[in-house]
């Protein structure tokens, strides 16, 4: 069973033509999942019908096999937890530790309990200097911190985060990478996020759902979806720079060996490099 299945969700908001169109969505445990589509594609709404902000006008979302129903609903909350694109909409305390905490305190939990979690989403997001602080005076990518802080400390099974690295300094969308690559392994945690930085999308994600116009137009590996170029243009994505690279040099005849991410792209253009010597 997977902890996350969309059948042919489809969704239209009051009076306009559907955001969503048979949606067919599947999360996995421990998978990192990349949700790419231009603007308007339809990937925040596919978001918010994941954990019951919106329910389908048509089709369904099962969790764990189960329809969100108003019954499980807080459950359905705890498990996945959702990191939207603004901030702002996320952090309301009059101090950042108590930002944290309101999530963990809000699911019942005891003192100590709450006390602990805040302490481990505080070190995990290098916030001990700001946490006396009220978060509606940090930087844009400091709130962002918070709000993912705020969310890790619900311990959900699943951590979906709206454009992740939007309004991210470089170091900042560094840090983001090497963090969230580790809670698949360390916490067992799921990762579904959408992005229009296409350069991230191998260095964070396994698989990949193209989105286009309220649709699933493709989804697959890494290698599968970024090997095919047209489809990327045609659905107003650029190729990743890497990529657009790789293909012009093999063009002109150099021997690159498949690569996505950084390292592999680093280690095929190494190997090329050795191999001419
Ligand atoms: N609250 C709303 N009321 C009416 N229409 C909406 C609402 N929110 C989104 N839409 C429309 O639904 C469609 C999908 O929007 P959505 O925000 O899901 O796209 P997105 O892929 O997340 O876009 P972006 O990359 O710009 O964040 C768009 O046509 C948008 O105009």
């Amino acid at each position: 069973m997977h902890i996350i299945e969309t059948r042919n969700l489809t969704f239209s908001y009051p009076d306009r033509p559907p955001a969503l169109r048979n949606v067919d969505f599947i999360a996995g445990r421990k998978s990192r999942i990349a949700v790419i589509g231009a603007n308007g594609a339809g990937k925040s709404t596919l978001f918010k019908h994941l954990n019951g902000l919106l329910r389908p006008t048509s089709g369904e979302v099962l969790i764990r096999g189960e329809p969100i129903t108003k019954s499980n609903l807080r459950e359905v909350r705890k498990m996945i937890g959702i990191v939207f694109q603004n901030p702002d909409d996320q952090v309301f305390s009059p101090t950042v530790e108590a930002d944290i905490a309101f999530g963990p305190t809000n699911l019942g939990l005891d003192e100590e309990t709450v006390r602990h979690r805040v302490e481990s989403a505080i070190r995990l997001l290098s916030l001990d200097a700001l946490r006396d602080r009220p978060p509606h005076h940090l930087s844009g990518g400091e709130k962002k911190r918070v709000a993912i802080a705020g969310i890790l400390a619900m311990e959900p099974q699943v951590l979906v985060l709206d454009e992740p690295t939007a309004g991210l300094d470089p170091q900042g969308v560094a840090d983001l990478i090497g963090f969230v690559n580790t809670l698949p392994e360390r916490f067992g945690m799921t990762v579904i996020f959408s992005t229009h930085h296409l350069d991230l999308v191998p260095e964070l994600a396994d698989y990949v759902y193209v989105m286009d116009s309220g649709e699933v137009v493709a989804h697959g590996t890494v290698p599968e979806i970024f090997s095919q170029a047209e489809l990327l243009e045609r659905t107003r994505l650029d190729v990743p720079t890497l990529q657009r690279l790789m293909r012009s040099l093999r063009g002109a005849g150099v021997p690159l060996a498949e690569g996505y991410s950084y390292d592999e792209v680093e280690a095929a253009f190494l190997d090329a490099y050795r191999g001419s010597q």
